[in-house]
């Protein structure tokens, strides 16, 4: 018998796309939402749920009575949220907390995702410990989403990660496509050489959850790739794994990109405590890269 209903928020994304494959392997109820009208992975309940209408949210949890709340759902593109401020807060910062909310007033846990954003880049890798300092409005507006649920609930585990990567139905926030494609169309390409990061593979990430579930952990917990590394670094390991050319990738600093967002330069996750649990998937960056050229991309 199915006993946990799990609903998982941002079905569609990248990372809610592979909780939703995960938990959807026949031993929990679960229902993916996402703020489309329809889901990109077929064959499993889904609705639609935009995070940031509280009566939305109550109204289909009270239906659904999920024992367990995955969110998934964000505004990820940190060069638009400098923009769209209040959808950026809107929907990082409300939507976490009337989702705790309704868990608060009923026996549901909440695992919700955050960032390495939260943090200035000026010592990274950051531990769970660190103290926040966000120099962009998203690493902002997560820091209010971390901080509602703290205050709002105790049942909750939030997971922070970065730079995460892997095949999904839209990955437009994907590095690793973008170098791809970008070679593969023997386009030449300037990568920062002064972003510092774990890569962190989406798969396992969504097998992680799990695992950090059974486990009962609550609190702050970081979970990054075991690969520390620039982003430069990091397109030219996706080059010779790809057997691309890698005289097309120019490393260039970031200020001299001019991006919308100020970005975080030594970034980074320290994943120690994640690597003193048991049986927690971090596989090493060449082998996912091999895997992932290996089942065509
Ligand atoms: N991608 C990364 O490198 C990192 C991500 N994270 C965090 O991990 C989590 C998952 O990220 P990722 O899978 O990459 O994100 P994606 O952007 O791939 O997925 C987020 C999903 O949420 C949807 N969404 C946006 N607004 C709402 C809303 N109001 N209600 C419901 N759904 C909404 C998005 O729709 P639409 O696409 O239409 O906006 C999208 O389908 C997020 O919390 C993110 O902050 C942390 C560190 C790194
Ligand atoms: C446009 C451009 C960007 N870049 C680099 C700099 C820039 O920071 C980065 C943008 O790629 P991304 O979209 O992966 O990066 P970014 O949006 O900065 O990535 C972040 O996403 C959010 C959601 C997070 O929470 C973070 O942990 C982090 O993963 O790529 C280049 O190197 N060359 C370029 O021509």
């Amino acid at each position: 018998m199915k006993t946990k209903n799990v609903l998982i928020t941002g079905g569609n994304g990248l990372l809610g796309y592979h909780l939703t494959r995960v938990y959807g392997d026949g031993t929990w109820n679960i229902l993916s939402t996402d703020i489309h009208d329809h889901i990109l992975s077929p064959g499993v309940s889904y609705s639609p749920l935009n995070i940031c209408d509280k009566n939305a949210v109550f109204t289909l949890c009270n239906e659904f009575k999920p024992s367990l709340i995955l969110n998934a759902a964000a505004f990820t593109n940190v060069d638009d949220c400098e923009t769209s401020v209040d959808t950026a807060f809107a929907v990082n910062t409300f939507g976490p907390r009337y989702l705790a909310e309704w868990c608060a007033l009923n026996p549901c846990k909440l695992i919700h995702f955050s960032t390495d954003y939260l943090f200035n880049g000026e010592a990274g890798p950051y531990s769970e410990t660190a103290c926040p300092d966000p120099i962009n409005i998203y690493g902002l507006s997560k820091l209010g989403g971390e901080s509602q649920i703290r205050r709002i609930l105790k049942n909750h585990l939030i997971i922070r990660t970065n730079v995460l990567f892997g095949k999904g139905p839209t990955e437009k926030a994907s590095f690793v496509r973008w170098v791809v494609e970008s070679l593969r169309n023997h386009k030449l390409i300037h990568v920062v050489d002064d972003q510092y990061n774990n890569p962190t593979w989406s798969d396992d990430l969504a097998q992680a959850v799990k695992k950090l579930d059974q486990l009962e952990l609550t609190g702050v917990l970081n979970y990054g790739g075991p690969d520390y590394m620039n982003r430069y670094e990091f397109a030219c390991m996706v080059s010779d794994i790809f057997d691309l050319d890698k005289a097309l990738i120019h490393p260039i600093a970031t200020n001299r990109l001019a991006l919308a967002a100020p970005r975080p330069l030594k970034g980074g996750l320290d994943i120690s405590r994640i690597q003193s649990l048991p049986d927690v998937p971090l596989t090493p960056l060449k082998t996912i890269l091999k895997r992932i050229k290996e089942t065509g991309y």
